[in-house]
């Protein structure tokens, strides 16, 4: 098992990484100060395949524990299914030592961590994700939140789990389309910041794809280190952590125009990151090779490069609601070369509109 230490906050906390680790939960909760009631909150489909172990191995190392399973899917980020879990919360009688368990992709993770930021101003949470997506990203530096209809994680916090447990032999239960929609965090990451895990990826699609276990391995915790590097030099998104919303800006609104469920998340993203990329040629900030690189490898790993069903004017007003708005002007993650991003503020709308037209024909 490997460790990344996330050092945010007075102790950080520490992301735990390996094949099958799920039985190590209940005494690295233990070791790191977690002792009582537990909510393993989860979805239905995940709770079916791995609650059962779960509520065991807690039950072993001293856990009252109970599971609580949302339906699967985006449309449980949100504040009614938030209120059916507050409700078992009180009913369980869960206090301030008490812990909630996020067993479940990122919309569990998201959901729970909300839960737990806002239960009694704040209890205890732990990560562990069982999708890709969420073992590379959303288990990781503290944005929980669920959506609105007006747009995505629009309510919500900066609020660290206390631990993350990755297990990668949970990712053998995991489904293509769910696999490839985690490869294109990894991808983000690459173009943010590593022209070698970008590399590593255009080279060893078989093995991934395969979801060898050392592949796995390599490209979780070089994610993980990525994401924890940055979101300890900024973890409210003042300014360096941008970088980690590259091609969220247009993502977010396809997700929502889209009525989050026609895209996944991932797939969302790589219609952004296409869209981002198209956008940094256009200003002159990167090359068209560059932009064909970023293209080529987006559908290497089977994922979308346009939203035909989203059209332009639809796709605005959503982009003008993303979190990295300030005063009206929105903050763009854009492209210089593989491994290298900048934001930028003064993007003129005629060629926002040019690109949005690009990729939803
Ligand atoms: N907080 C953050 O920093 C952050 C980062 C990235 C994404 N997100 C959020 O994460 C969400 C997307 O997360 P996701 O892609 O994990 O989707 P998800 O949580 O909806 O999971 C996808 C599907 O996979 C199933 N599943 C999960 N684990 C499984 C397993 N091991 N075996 C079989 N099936 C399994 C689930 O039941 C679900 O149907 C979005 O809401 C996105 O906004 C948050
Ligand atoms: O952790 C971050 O910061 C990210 O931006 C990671 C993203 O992959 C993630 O989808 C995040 O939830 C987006 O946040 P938002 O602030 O744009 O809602
Ligand atoms: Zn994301």
């Amino acid at each position: 098992m490997e460790e990344v230490k996330v050092k945010v906050g007075q102790d950080g906390y520490s992301i735990y990484i390996g094949q099958h680790t799920l039985a190590q939960l209940g005494s690295l909760m233990g070791r790191n100060g977690l002792t009582g009631k537990a909510l393993v909150l989860t979805d239905a489909q995940v709770g079916a395949l791995y609650g059962e172990q779960v509520l065991g191995i807690l039950a072993e190392a001293g856990f009252t524990a109970e599971l609580f399973a949302v339906p699967p899917g985006e449309d449980s980020k949100s504040l009614a299914v938030a209120e059916t879990v507050f409700s078992k919360a009180i009913t369980m009688g869960l206090d301030r030592k008490s812990v909630i368990v996020a067993l479940g992709g990122g919309v569990v993770g998201d959901l729970a961590g909300f839960i737990a930021a806002t239960y009694l101003r704040g209890i205890p949470f732990v990560q562990v994700p069982t999708t890709l997506l969420a073992q590379v990203d959303s288990s990781v530096g503290g944005k929980v939140a669920v959506n609105h209809a007006l747009g995505k994680n629009l309510i919500g916090a900066f609020y660290q789990p206390r631990l993350v447990l990755i297990d990668i032999a949970l990712l053998q239960s995991l489904p293509e389309r769910e696999l490839a929609s985690g490869l294109a965090e990894v991808i983000k990451y690459g173009i943010i910041e590593d022209a070698d895990l970008f590399s590593y990826l255009q080279k060893n699609s078989r093995p991934v794809l395969a979801k060898e276990p050392e592949a796995l391995q390599h490209i979780i915790k070089r994610s993980c280190e990525i994401k924890a590097a940055v979101v300890e030099q900024d973890e409210k998104e003042n300014s360096l952590r941008m970088i980690l919303n590259f091609g969220h800006t247009i993502g977010h609104a396809v997700e929502a125009d889209t009525g989050f469920g026609l895209y996944s998340h991932g797939e969302s993203v790589a219609i952004g990151m296409v869209g981002a990329a198209s956008l940094s040629a256009a200003l002159g900030l990167c090359s068209q090779e560059t932009v064909d690189t970023i293209r080529c490898i987006i559908a290497q790993y089977n994922l979308p490069l346009g939203a035909p069903e989203c059209t332009t004017d639809r796709l605005m007003p959503f982009l003008v609601r993303d979190k990295k708005a300030v005063g009206g002007k929105i903050h763009w993650v854009l492209v210089r070369s593989i491994g290298s991003v900048l934001i930028k503020d003064d993007v003129p709308p005629m060629t926002v509109d040019e690109i949005l037209q690009e990729i939803t024909c």
